[in-house]
């Protein structure tokens, strides 16, 4: 018999519950042995749990380890610590673990894996990425060898809601907050979302399977939702652009490179109509040109069975492991263009700024609260400044018609 043990009964744990218990059946015919789920820790000791719960939950940590064999082990509390310790705690046993909590694996992901590999068992953290999308064993299992030089994506489920009902139903910040946490898309701490940190971790972790080395925390930049005001979206919309948040990780000359941060995209990027708690994900490589995978990104279900399925791939694919060996190609810069927000204040700055450092201003939109240009330029301006991905080389140039403003270049 399998005994199972699941650490945190919140929305993914409940979920990874309902799982294992709806296709008990299929499951053990699988693995050909029974499956039981022994017992479940939790925090508090006050929350009302589900009365049909056939397991022993526990909020005693001791209790809870000698409930059992356990012979697989969920974890889905989230945070660093006291994951960190109850993780490390069965993998030095060799019994594997499951995860679902990308800041641990961001984190501490190369501490653990060495500990999987010394004691020959598996650290498994496909549902940390993208929610239902199966990009982790599909890195590992399917493209080992394929040289990659970019990976980007819509990898944070609950802004992409927002932003999708904020600019199609034309709702309230607080209010779609508020509902993306009752639909359980959000972290415990919605900061995490919202300042881009859960993308930064992702991206991390995506990096990682693509380039082969973890990126530390200070390597990849990151900026959240927070900045954005509602005119910036909706200058954007006028001339024909969607707002994203984009985690991307990409091989530069000497480095890997990465981000996450809100950017406008032109409506024939793929990633444009990723709508809702859908995430997107585009690998490019000179002999795959672009891959494109689009799923549920966060909610019990989606998460749930992206859990069972890592155990399961575990279970028929013990050695499956991109080769980290695999030779990255180079990418330039994957953006030429930003939008640059100013206030109606600061207009004649930014007219003597564009001047003196010669870029060139090809569009502009005004707006009560501001005005929208988007320059041909990458660089860091004093103004808030968001990536343009896809191609805008072909729209109307604007010197010819305010070259008396932004002079001729
Ligand atoms: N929600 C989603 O859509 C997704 C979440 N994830 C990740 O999954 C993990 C869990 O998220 P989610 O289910 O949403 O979170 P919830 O807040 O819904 O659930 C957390 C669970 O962990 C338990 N818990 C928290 N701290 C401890 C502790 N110290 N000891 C024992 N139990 C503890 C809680 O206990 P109690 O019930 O007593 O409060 C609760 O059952 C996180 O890492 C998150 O990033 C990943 C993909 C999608
Ligand atoms: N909070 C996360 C949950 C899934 O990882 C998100 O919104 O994407």
């Amino acid at each position: 018999m399998l005994q199972i043990g699941l650490i945190g009964f919140g929305t993914v744990g409940s979920g990874v519950y309902e799982r294992l218990t709806n296709t008990k059946e299929q499951l053990e015919q699988l693995l050909g042995e029974e499956i039981l789920i022994s017992a479940i820790l939790v925090k508090s000791r006050q929350k009302q749990r589900a009365a049909d719960i056939e397991a022993f939950v526990t909020t005693s940590w001791e209790e809870f380890c000698n409930s059992a064999e356990f012979d697989i082990i969920f974890e889905a509390i989230g945070g660093i610590e006291p994951a960190l310790s109850y993780t490390s705690k069965w993998l030095e046993k060799g019994v594997p673990v499951i995860t679902a909590n990308k800041k641990l694996v961001a984190e501490k992901g190369q501490l653990l894996e060495r500990l999987a590999d010394q004691h020959s068992t598996y650290y498994g953290y496909e549902a940390a990425v993208a929610g239902g999308i199966p990009i982790i064993n599909a890195l590992k299992g399917t493209l080992t060898t394929t040289p990659i030089s970019r990976i980007s994506g819509i990898l944070n489920g609950t802004t992409n809601y927002m932003l999708t009902e904020m600019i199609e139903n034309h709702r309230g910040f607080a209010d779609v907050l508020l509902e993306a946490q009752e639909l359980g898309y959000a972290e415990a701490d919605p900061t995490d979302d919202l300042e881009g940190f859960d993308a930064w971790y992702k991206i991390r972790i995506l990096s990682r399977l693509c380039f082969g080395s973890w990126p530390s925390s200070n390597e990849f930049s990151r900026k959240g939702v927070s900045t954005i005001k509602d005119w910036h979206v909706e200058i954007g919309e006028r001339l024909g652009f969607k707002l994203k948040l984009i985690a991307e990780a990409w091989q530069g000359e000497a480095k890997v490179n990465g981000s996450v941060t809100p950017a406008f995209l032109t409506q024939n990027e793929p990633l444009a109509s990723v709508r809702g708690v859908t995430n997107g994900i585009s690998i490019e490589g000179d002999s795959i040109n672009q891959l494109l995978f689009i799923g549920p990104g966060a909610g019990k279900e989606a998460t749930a069975n992206s859990m069972v399925e890592d155990f399961l791939f575990h279970e028929r694919t013990r050695h499956s492991q991109r080769s980290l060996g695999t030779k990255a190609e180079q990418r330039k810069e994957s953006f030429t263009h930003a939008f640059v927000f100013l206030t109606h204040a600061e207009r004649e700055i930014a007219l003597q700024w564009v001047k003196k450092n010669q870029i060139a201003v090809i569009d502009t939109f005004s707006h009560h609260e501001g005005e929208g240009w988007i320059i041909n330029s990458t660089d860091v301006t004093p103004f808030e400044t968001y990536p343009i991905y896809g191609d805008v080389s072909t729209r109307r140039r604007l010197e010819t018609i305010h070259s008396a403003q932004f002079g001729a270049f």
